[in-house]
């Protein structure tokens, strides 16, 4: 797949077939989508051309909304959507300007002029342009004109996708872990590299990986102990992670922290990928340390089987 973020450099794209979208989360319920993208494009032996939005339009409509909770960070989404296939990722980036363009410019100057498209697929209730003032009907009236073929995702396919999104989100934040990979089509991960903790780890019998994120928009599943798997330096473990603020020792600020079954070495700096598998406990405040030790003991031995 190759990824563009130069509008001024752009291929002449061959029978371009586009959708636009932010795609959050490459997840199943994407995969409709992706799949009418690809059909079309070898009925036309065209390309397919995914056109999403850098940063995110509600992050520049509404700055002070910091509530932008990312499924896929766009590094992450152009190596699930170039695993399906997918010929281009265009990555606009989304400015003020570009909100206030009219519809008629963002529609002629933009999509026409930029892709020439062959086909543009699009939900029912897209909406594009200052105040979101165009939309299918838009679109309707200059396809003659400019001559792309229309694709229209029907509105229980939309609907679906929402609540698909709304679903994985929710249960994540839920700790429903199953639900949401399921939703998902894989298992929810977090990207970060490993920083120093309070050493406290070792002492206890069990060093933790303390995972700083690399994308703080990410959204963080609920507090709580999981199964699964690390990958590190090129290699794959097992590993029982905790959400929380180890309130066993009064902490105060959210860690997350992986245990690395099976593995001894330091890896301060290094990437670090953890993949959810399942959920085992909530995190809870030990009366001793003895106690939360004997009950890590148990979540490794419960990691192990799940992550099986
Ligand atoms: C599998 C696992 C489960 C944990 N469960 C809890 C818990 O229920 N309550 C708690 O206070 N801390 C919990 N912790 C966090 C430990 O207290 C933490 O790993 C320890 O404080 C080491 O911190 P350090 O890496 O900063 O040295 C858990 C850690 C792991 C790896
Ligand atoms: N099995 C393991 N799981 C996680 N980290 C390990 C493991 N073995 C060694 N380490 C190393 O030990 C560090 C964690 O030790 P810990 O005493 O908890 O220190 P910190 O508080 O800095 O995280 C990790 O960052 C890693 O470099």
């Amino acid at each position: 797949m190759q990824v563009h973020r130069d509008l001024h450099h752009l291929p002449d794209f061959r029978n371009a077939v586009i959708t636009i979208g932010t795609f959050d989360g490459v997840h199943s319920g994407h995969q409709y989508i992706l799949q009418q993208l690809q059909e079309a494009a070898e009925a036309c032996n065209g390309e397919t051309v995914i056109i999403t939005f850098d940063p995110h339009p509600r992050e520049v409509l509404a700055p002070h909304d910091k509530n932008v909770r990312l499924l896929t960070t766009l590094d992450e989404k152009i190596r699930l959507l170039e695993q399906r296939g997918i010929h281009h990722l265009v990555v606009v980036p989304f400015t003020k300007a570009f909100s206030e363009l009219s519809a008629r410019a963002y529609l002629e100057d933009f999509l026409i002029r930029t892709f020439r498209p062959h086909t543009i697929i699009i939900g029912y209730d897209h909406r594009f342009g200052h105040n979101r003032e165009g939309g299918l009907e838009l679109l309707e009236a200059e396809q003659q004109q400019f001559g792309f073929q229309l694709l229209e995702i029907p509105p229980q396919v939309v609907h679906d996708l929402t609540v698909s999104s709304t679903k994985i989100r929710q249960s994540l934040q839920n700790g429903a872990v199953q639900l949401a990979n399921e939703l998902l089509g894989y298992p929810y991960f977090l990207n970060g590299t490993v920083v120093h903790g309070d050493k406290m780890g070792r002492q206890l019998g069990f060093p933790t990986a303390n995972i700083h994120l690399n994308d703080g928009r990410k959204l963080i599943p609920a507090q709580g102990v999981y199964a699964v798997t690390v990958e590190t330096g090129g290699r794959r473990f097992k590993g029982a992670l905790n959400i929380g603020t180890r309130p066993t020792f009064n902490g105060a600020e959210l860690r997350i922290e992986v245990y690395i079954l099976d593995f001894n070495e330091e890896i301060y700096g290094e990437n670090i990928r953890v993949s959810f598998l399942d959920y085992i406990r909530s995190d809870k405040k030990f009366d001793s340390v003895d106690a939360l030790v004997l009950q890590m003991k148990d979540d490794v031995e419960k990691a192990r089987v799940i992550a099986g």
